[in-house]
């Protein structure tokens, strides 16, 4: 009898551009990634923690690119996609928030956020995509979305209001990139102890009202979502497009 076997979680053979890539989320994606076998790109904006990663992961042994760019600057993500040449995965972690109550929100805030967090995205997956539809190459290309895609978050109308985009977004170019055989889902964490998150988790009393949430008891470290980046980049999730994945250690399930 010939048993069933599992797919593989190995990426190796397989180029992977991963945004936000020097600091939290973004640099445990890459390094989960990387450790998989992927060649990884690394981008953000500031070249000297790029380069701090980078020399990390090649010291570790992994095949590790750096590039400078800024997904607020449509015309940059054009050229740095060109310029890379074939991908297969892409993972979409460069991000931030602005904190107030809705009836403060700025205009100047409100574009800011959506400029990097959705317009980024957007424009960022779709130029990997065409580059995988013209090659005729299937892909997996992943947005670091978050809870607050799913819930409200007090003080955080803006952010969840660009967290809620991604997911229309993820979920509308799969359907139409099915065909291609390009998959397109978002991970969603609960608070992760990054430097984005220090607001609220160094904050004793705002730190209490995350932890009375999370009914498993802790906030997420950023290893608590690197197994599922290589998840979702593998043949392992070979049938899953359009999905969520949640890692918000229950938060969401009340
Ligand atoms: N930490 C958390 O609790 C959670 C975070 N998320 C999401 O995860 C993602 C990553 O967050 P986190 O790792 O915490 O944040 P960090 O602040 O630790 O890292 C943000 C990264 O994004 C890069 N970046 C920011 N703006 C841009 C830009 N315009 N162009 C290119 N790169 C940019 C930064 O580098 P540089 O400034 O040099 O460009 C940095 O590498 C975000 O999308 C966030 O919304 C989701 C749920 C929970
Ligand atoms: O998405 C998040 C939690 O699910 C975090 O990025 C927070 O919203 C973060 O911006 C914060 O509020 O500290």
């Amino acid at each position: 009898m010939d048993l069933p076997r599992t797919p593989s979680f190995r990426l190796d053979g397989r180029r992977a551009l991963v945004t936000g890539a020097s600091s939290g989320i973004g640099l445990g994606c890459a390094a989960a990634l990387a450790e998989a076998g992927a060649q990884v790109v690394l981008a953000a904006r500031g070249r000297d923690r790029l380069d701090a990663v980078a020399g990390a992961l090649a010291g570790a042994g992994h095949s590790v690119e750096a590039c400078t760019l800024d997904i607020t600057d449509p015309d940059a993500i054009e050229a740095c996609v060109d310029g890379l040449g074939p991908l297969d995965i892409l993972v979409n972690s460069a991000g931030l928030a602005r904190h107030a109550p809705a009836l403060d929100a700025t205009v100047a805030d409100f574009d800011a956020v959506m400029d990097g967090n959705v317009r980024g995205a957007f424009f960022l997956t779709r130029a990997v995509a065409r580059g995988l539809a013209a090659a005729g190459k299937a892909g997996s290309l992943i947005n670091i979305s978050s809870q607050m895609g799913h819930v409200g978050g007090i003080d955080r109308s803006v952010y969840c209001a660009t967290k809620h985009a991604v997911e229309g977004f993820t979920k509308a170019m799969a359907i139409e990139w099915g065909p291609l055989g390009i998959r397109v889902n978002t991970i969603c964490p609960t608070f992760i102890r990054t430097p984005l998150a220090a607001v609220t988790l160094e904050d004793p009393e705002k730190r209490a009202w995350v932890e009375a949430r999370i009914k498993l008891g802790r906030v997420g470290e950023i290893e608590d979502v690197m197994g599922a980046v290589t998840f979702l980049a593998s043949d392992a999730s070979a049938m899953i497009t359009g999905s969520a994945l949640m890692i918000d250690g229950g938060w969401t399930a009340e």
